[in-house]
């Protein structure tokens, strides 16, 4: 049997992190080499995470590239915005292939970044060498890279109920608007005050109201796929649940068309891929129902009333909208078969 491949996760005690290597554990052709922390280097991660005892033995590294290169030849960031910015240039300089998690290089506008992001953007000599990869919609792109964007969670859902409708011009992508939730472990580990239990529990909230970081990328993505500049109106909320985000979309339906012909394209558009389940009509998906999953699955409802169709997107966000995602795209990257160690069931209930 060939070697493995030998890969080291930067934020490995974050919640992408530990996803990884929750994931990677089972995966045929990757063994995880290094594992490392900016603040608890030395300690083995199971002292922080019990339930990866005799998965994850290595004691946690520091963040040396050169020291990285010595044992992986890939590195996931998994890092808050902003790390991977200052951070990927000195693992790629090092020799190392990388796939960034974050939202650090996947906008190729420095200006955009700044003002959506409200940091100080990649280095553009470095961004121009990220490829972002949705893997349905142009994962073609991803084989022999060497430097991946991952994309965001909730752009995932967005996009992956979109793109065909708008690149068949079936709806009128001025009129779409992207009503999102997701769980709390999209918020990362770390402690705040707007997502502890008491702030949490039994409530519901809309935030960030057009001023989320996914906006410009979601509009980058769907204005390729119009073929123009589109804008759209993105409103995130959080839910009192751990994982799920559900992607509620609405626009205008252009020409005539049936919820039975959505259905019909989207299983079209998607033939052959691993990972996007389209419901029967009738039949709207559920967050539980991809729950510890790399699926994403679309239900799709027209309204003949108003002519607009409602679209359903779900997914979980640590899998498919962040760890999985990024391993389907390393499977890609290395000519793999895209669902490597990614083809288990949903949990349910
Ligand atoms: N959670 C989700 O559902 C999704 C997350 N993402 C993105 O993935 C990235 C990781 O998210 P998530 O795991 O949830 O975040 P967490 O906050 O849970 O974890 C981030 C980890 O990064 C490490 N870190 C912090 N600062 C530095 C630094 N300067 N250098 C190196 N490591 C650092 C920390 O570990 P330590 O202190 O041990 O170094 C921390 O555990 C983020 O950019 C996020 O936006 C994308 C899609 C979905
Ligand atoms: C619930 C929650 O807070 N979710 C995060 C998800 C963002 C994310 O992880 O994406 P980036 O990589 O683009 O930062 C948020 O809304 O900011």
């Amino acid at each position: 049997m060939s070697e493995k491949l030998k890969v080291a996760i930067i934020g490995s005690t974050g919640y992408g992190g530990i996803e990884l290597i929750r994931l990677l554990a089972s995966h045929p052709l990757v063994e995880i080499t290094s594992v490392i922390s900016s603040s608890s280097a030395g300690m083995p991660i199971a002292e922080w995470f019990p339930h990866l005892t005799d998965i994850q033995t290595a004691l946690l590294d520091d963040v040396d590239p050169q020291a990285i290169k010595a044992k992986a030849d890939l590195v996931f960031t998994a890092t808050p915005a902003g790390v991977a910015a200052k951070l990927a240039p000195q693992l790629l300089d090092a020799g190392l292939k990388v796939i960034d998690l974050s939202g650090d290089y996947r906008l190729q506008d420095t200006a955009l970044y700044e003002k959506w992001y409200k940091k100080t953007p990649a280095d553009e000599h470095y961004l121009k060498q990220a490829l972002y990869a949705l893997p349905e919609i142009n994962g073609d792109k991803a084989q022999g890279a060497s430097f991946i964007s991952n994309p965001g969670c909730f752009v995932t859902s967005a996009l992956l109920g979109l793109v065909p409708a708008v690149k068949a011009g079936w709806i009128d992508p001025a009129s779409i608007i992207i009503d999102a939730k997701s769980g709390v472990s999209g918020a990362g580990r770390g402690a705040s005050l707007g997502t502890h239990y008491s702030e949490l529990n039994e409530n519901f909230k809309a935030y960030k109201v057009n001023q989320h970081q996914h906006v410009p990328e979601i509009e980058m993505v769907l204005s390729e796929a119009a073929g123009h500049e589109v804008v759209t109106t993105f409103t995130p909320h959080l839910v009192p649940m751990t994982r799920g985000i559900m992607s509620t979309m609405y626009g205008a339906v252009k020409g005539e068309h049936t919820t039975a012909d959505f259905i019909e394209l989207y299983k079209q558009f998607y033939e052959g891929r691993q990972f996007v389940r389209v419901r029967k009509e009738g039949v709207m998906p559920m967050t539980k129902e991809v729950w510890g999953s790399n699926y994403c699955d679309l239900g799709f409802n027209l309204d003949a009333r108003t002519g607009r169709i409602t679209i359903v997107s779900v997914i979980d966000n640590l899998v498919k909208g962040a760890s999985g995602q990024a391993i389907q795209n390393l499977n890609l990257m290395m000519g793999w078969d895209e669902g490597l160690g990614l083809q288990f069931v949903p949990v349910y209930p």
